[in-house]
């Protein structure tokens, strides 16, 4: 069985680790610090559950965060900018590396094109006078054409 990404990355505790280095970067960084000026608490942690969520772990968010609503109405109005998505897709880069998240070219490149995929879209979202899919289910993403690399077993 292939294993998800959410096991490849390390499971819950892995996310968790993601998005406490990112928002440590994020408060401090010039274009989304003013953004999060407000954010609460329990934003890293909830985020890392959607995450987790999504690469294939437990369904949490759905049952316990408010779901894809919750998360969609948190970005609504928000005006995202280009420079601001981009800022937010390279920060969270540097977390993989800096929370030990696998390095391998299959990870690397499925965890980024969620990032890519996601961040698009809660730019769209966040446009005054967007047309906004306000309820769906929390995605689901997988390995894509890629799926982790195995050697072939030596005779
Ligand atoms: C893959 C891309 C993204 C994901 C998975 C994501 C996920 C989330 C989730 C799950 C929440 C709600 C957290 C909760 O349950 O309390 C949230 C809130 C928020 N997101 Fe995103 N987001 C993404 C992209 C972005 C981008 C690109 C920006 C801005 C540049 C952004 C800014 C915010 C802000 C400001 C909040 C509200 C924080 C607060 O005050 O609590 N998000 N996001």
């Amino acid at each position: 069985m292939t294993p998800t990404l959410y096991e490849w990355a390390g499971g819950t505790e892995a996310f968790e680790r993601l998005t406490d280095a990112f928002y440590a970067r994020v408060v401090t960084d010039d274009l989304l610090g003013p953004l999060f000026a407000h954010m609460s608490p329990e934003h890293a942690r909830g985020v890392a559950v959607w995450l987790a969520e999504v690469f294939g772990g437990p369904a949490a968010y759905t049952a316990q965060h408010g779901g894809y609503p919750h998360m969609v109405a948190k970005h609504v109005g928000m005006a995202i900018t280009e420079p601001q998505r981009r800022r937010w897709v390279n920060l969270i880069q540097d977390a993989a590396d800096e929370a030990g998240l696998p390095e391998d070219p299959e990870f690397r490149a499925a965890f980024l094109g969620y990032i890519e995929w996601g961040t698009r879209l809660a730019r769209l979202n966040s446009q005054p006078g967007a047309d906004v899919v306000r309820d769906a289910p929390v995605p689901h993403w997988g390995w894509g054409v890629a799926p982790p690399f195995n050697p072939p077993a030596q005779p």
